[in-house]
């Protein structure tokens, strides 16, 4: 068999193959570094890889394009995203600098409410050009597939309408998106008094519709102080798993609440932020092979500590990283600024760090058979960074390292520049 396109001179081959299960511990480090690499694409998927050139894949149709000795790395992934979502909050910009806490915000109608008020009023057409403006960018940095979530309509209608967006943005856009319904995410001003009466709906008519509409594949819940307790979590999540949704939570974030310790007992595929997990929490993440998928974007953002991604690994726990994109507590697109902070917040080294963004960030949205490494059979998303080797791009911070992407065979990023 012929290959359509075979990527040659490829200076740092970094391929992330191995075993079938997320990386934890010193696996984290292991991300199979071949020189002189080519790569060969076949249908939009790899065909083969390895040391060299192969010239029998070379027919008289292949395109052969060169890499010019720089580093390739499998797309990137951001696992945890508030893509799809009304307006900004840079309004709020001046409060947060000046020390008013980000759950005080929100208690006052402020924070995620606000945005739930811009997303409410804002059409889909809106919404959609907003979302793909974010997409540009981030496939810009080098990311190939994203989890969004809804979130931002805690009414049926306007959860409804967000995943429509995310669901025509997959269909339309190379970048690949895997949706999150999230409808506990806050609870909405009208049932402040009580929030009971707003868990009932979200189990029992948005989950239901959600599902039957087919539009979201995981669900999630924001459990922490003032917002979803662990009661109400735990109650939303099992609801969610016998309508056969795939489950994360948003866990102690900002309150220790045991969050960490309900995506164990919930076996969930992810448990995010944890800057104030338990280290019991932790243990019984690793026990259950529950993957971190830590944002250090956020902890800079609010000005608040990082979580604890040393005692993770050091515990077994497999760690992932993302952006939060989303439009108060992390407003950024860039995945190489997550990277960065991985390194510099976190404490993980380049190794770690590109594993987590992307084979256990694969795992993270429970799609390792198809993303997260070059492998054979495997989609042909892969980065071109203009840099010569992967620590490279973690020290040298604040600016965009990409020089070529491609999504499933196709050149989509050229000279840092979206093209598709
Ligand atoms: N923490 C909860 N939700 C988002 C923030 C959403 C917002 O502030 O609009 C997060 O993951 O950080
Ligand atoms: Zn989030």
């Amino acid at each position: 068999m012929k290959a359509d396109l075979i990527i040659k001179n490829i200076g740092n081959l970094i391929t992330m193959r191995g075993e079938n299960k997320p990386r934890v511990k010193e696996s984290m480090k292991d991300i199979e570094i071949i020189k002189d690499g080519y790569v060969a694409i076949k249908d939009g998927k790899i065909l083969d890889l390895g040391k060299g050139l192969n010239e029998d894949l070379i027919g008289n149709d292949t395109q052969v394009h060169d890499a010019k000795g720089l580093t390739v790395t499998p797309g990137l992934i951001d696992a945890h995203t508030h893509l799809v979502h009304g307006g900004s909050r840079e309004n709020e910009f001046s409060l947060k600098i000046s020390g008013v806490p980000y759950l005080d915000i929100l208690k006052n109608g402020g924070g995620i409410l606000s945005t739930v008020r811009a997303t409410k009023s804002a059409s889909f057409d809106e919404l959609y050009n907003k979302a793909k403006k974010s997409l540009n960018t981030m496939l810009s940095y080098g990311t190939t597939t994203v989890e969004a979530k809804s979130g931002y309509g805690l009414d049926i209608d306007t959860e409804i309408k967000q995943l429509e967006v995310a669901k025509k943005l997959n269909e339309d856009h190379p970048v690949d998106i895997v949706s999150t319904f999230m409808g506990a995410h806050a609870i909405p001003t009208e049932y402040k008094g009580n929030p009971e009466e707003y868990v009932n709906i979200v189990i029992n008519e948005m989950m239901p519709r959600v599902k039957e509409l087919d539009l979201a594949e995981f669900c999630d819940v924001f459990c922490e102080d003032a917002v979803f307790t662990v009661d109400q979590t735990r109650r939303i999540l099992n609801s969610a798993k016998e309508l056969g949704f795939k489950v994360k939570l948003h866990a102690d974030e900002i309150v220790s609440l045991g969050g960490a310790e309900l995506s164990a007992e919930l076996k969930a595929i992810s448990a995010d932020h944890l800057m104030a997990a338990s280290e019991q929490g932790m243990r019984e993440m690793a026990q259950n092979n529950v993957i971190a998928n830590l944002l250090p974007g956020t902890s800079f953002s609010l000005m608040k500590n990082y979580a604890d991604a040393r005692k993770m690994i050091e515990l077994g726990v497999p760690v992932s990283l993302s952006t939060d994109y989303n439009p108060g507590s992390c407003p950024t697109e860039n995945i190489q600024f997550i990277m960065q902070l991985g390194s510099l917040g976190l404490k993980m080294t380049p190794s770690e760090v590109l594993t987590a963004v992307t084979i256990n960030a694969a795992f993270a949205i429970d799609k390792a058979d198809q993303i997260g490494s070059l492998d054979i059979g495997k989609k042909a998303d892969l980065v071109i960074f203009d840099a010569p080797n992967i620590e490279y791009i973690i020290y040298h911070f604040g600016i965009n390292h990409v020089d070529r992407v491609y999504k499933e065979g196709k050149l989509v990023v050229e000279n840092g520049n979206v093209v598709y």
